[in-house]
């Protein structure tokens, strides 16, 4: 609790900066002791308020996220979203994107399906995060030995806990986030003309590379996907595509209505309402003209208090990626603001208010924490075509490898020094890719975040397969087809050339993926891991698809 009880001008000086604009009618006396606000003061709050009733925008309704119904036009699977006809009087940009968008396959999948994963590698989760909700205002009169009820003294709500993230260095892993990230609610005002302590934040911290996006509430992502007729015959990544989510976005409303940012919603009390009684209750003071006059005139207060949420609990549809140590916590959800006293509603009319204002609710909402490597290079291959043999070779890491499929179950990062003015570069190497990996066959694609930063791709197939022409094929549609792929640079590495290096039908094998490479710009190197064979040359040219060189 603080006392407003100022000892200096200096004090109130600087209190008068820092308070907020509720608090803006408090007026400036030196040795002040008391500071609630003179009957004549509040009036002429309450008297602006009521000039500017007619100014108010239209307030559109609140509308939280939907899961809509499976969605089975082909035609808009693939996008991103779609801008749905918005209502001429809406402040927001209606749209519907896929609910592939807002969740994780990994954390719908029963526990016996999931990948394993080593423990202390976790590169994707979901968490509740809730922010503080105001402390109320409160209703008390000033009381001493002469007068048995003196003027009202209830001071202000405290202002609720925020949630914040920061990217700091050190981080490698999300596995020690905990579920939920709660921040406290502001004490509730007292007698005397305190106020409420502030709720305390809380604050994640995230290795650099994280994303965080807005996702949905898992509970609601389960029973949509549970009574969607479609999850029985279609793969969870399929189903998970055609169901919709309706969201209301800002962004730029011109002509191509681009959405930027998911409006987020309170659930608190609408402009006017958001009393607590003492005393008297509701019913009594709502039949009361004084008050219904005292309760419109406030509700512009609230209606500026939720346009500030408004702008507050906006969140990036495309998610914050923090690429960089942060140079402070960045606010994912702020707290609610804390209610008014009932000092604040004394006026000629009002002798005794016996009343005062709710705090705002925080906000409770799901974020995905995404961990992207941020790897220059990502290397790609069915399992078993060498890749951690390659990168052990090159690089300072010492990935397991093994003569049996999936030995790779999460990504390694390794460091390859050039040798030349301290250049370096880095590459990730990530579990094998299988036919059917699109529809989470094998490992599935949920690795593929760690490489999708990098500038560069090296494809590895192994010449010892029969056909390392079609794995290549089978690599580049599970990766999006040759458009996807072409995106990034692309060196492909036909790795065990050292078996059968003298059969031309071995030969054959490398001489058929050389012509398909060259039809796309492709470089191409034949090189044997295990023996050494070519590596000085593979180092230059992954050097070169990494953009280092
Ligand atoms: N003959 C030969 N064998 C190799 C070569 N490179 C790797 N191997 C062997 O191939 C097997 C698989 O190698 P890994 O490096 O584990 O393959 P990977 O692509 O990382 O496999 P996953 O972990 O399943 O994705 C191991 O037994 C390696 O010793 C090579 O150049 N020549």
């Amino acid at each position: 609790m603080h006392e407003k009880s100022f000892e200096s001008t200096a004090m109130i000086e600087s209190f008068l900066r820092r308070s907020s604009k509720a608090n803006r009618w408090i007026r400036l006396i030196s040795n002040a002791p008391d500071n609630a606000p003179k009957a004549s003061e509040n009036e002429s709050w309450l008297r602006k308020l009521g000039q500017q009733q007619n100014r108010r925008d239209p307030h559109s309704r609140p509308q939280n996220a939907l899961i809509d119904e499976a969605v089975s036009d082909a035609k808009t699977l693939s996008s991103e979203y779609d801008v749905v006809s918005t209502p001429p009087d809406s402040l927001y940009i209606h749209i519907k994107s896929p609910l592939s968008q807002f969740t994780t396959i990994s954390h719908l999948q029963p526990k016996h399906q999931r990948h394993a994963q080593a423990k202390e590698f976790v590169d994707v989760r979901i968490l509740k995060c809730r922010s503080g909700s105001g402390g109320n205002g409160a209703v008390s009169f000033f009381r001493d030995a002469g007068r048995s009820i003196g003027p009202p003294d209830g001071g202000d709500g405290g202002d609720g806990g925020g949630v914040y993230v920061q990217a700091v260095e050190g981080l490698n892993s999300l596995a020690k986030l905990k579920t939920s990230y709660i921040g406290a609610d502001g004490e509730a005002g007292a007698a005397k003309q305190l106020d409420g302590a502030r709720g305390k934040d809380v604050l994640i911290s995230v290795p650099i590379g994280t994303v965080v996006k807005w996702c949905m509430n898992p509970a609601l992502v389960r029973s949509a996907i549970g009574t969607s007729k479609e999850s029985v015959q279609l793969p969870l990544r399929k189903v998970l595509e055609r169901q919709k989510v309706s969201l209301q976005c800002t962004g730029r409303f011109e002509m191509d209505q681009k959405p930027t940012h998911i409006q987020l919603f309170r659930d608190s009390y609408s402009p006017g309402e958001g009393w607590h009684f003492k005393a008297k209750d509701k019913e009594y003071h709502d039949s009361k003209d004084w008050f219904e006059a005292l309760k419109e005139k406030v509700k512009v207060y609230d209606f500026e208090t939720t346009q500030s949420e408004l702008k507050a609990d906006r969140f990036a549809l495309r998610g914050l990626d923090l690429d960089k140590p942060s140079e402070k916590p960045i606010c994912l959800l702020k707290g609610g603001k804390g209610g008014l006293g009932n000092m604040h509603f004394l006026t000629n009319i009002i002798r005794n208010p016996r009343f005062a204002k709710i705090g705002r609710s925080g906000l409770e909402q799901y974020f995905m924490f995404e961990l992207k490597s941020l790897a220059d290079l990502g290397l790609v291959g069915l399992p078993n075509a060498g890749k951690s043999t390659i990168l052990s070779r090159i690089s300072n890491a010492r990935p397991k490898v093994g003569h049996w499929e999936f030995t790779t179950t999460h990504p390694s990062i390794g460091t390859v020094s050039l040798g030349i003015d301290g250049l370096s570069f880095t590459v990730a190497d990530i579990p094998g890719i299988i036919k059917g990996a699109a529809q989470d066959k094998g490992m599935g694609l949920e690795f593929l975040r760690h490489i999708q930063r990098s500038k560069g791709w090296t494809i590895v197939v192994s010449l010892e397969k029969q056909d390392p022409l079609a794995d290549l094929n089978t690599l580049l549609n599970e990766l999006g087809g040759v458009e996807e792929v072409t995106k990034k640079n692309v060196l492909v590495v036909c790795n065990k050339a050292d078996i059968d290096p003298s059969d031309p039908a071995s030969q054959n094998k490398f001489y058929k993926i050389e012509d398909f490479c060259k039809a796309y710009n492709w470089d191409v190197l034949p090189i044997s891991a295990l023996n050494g064979d070519n590596i000085d040359l593979l180092v230059r040219k992954m050097a070169i698809c990494a953009g280092k060189l």
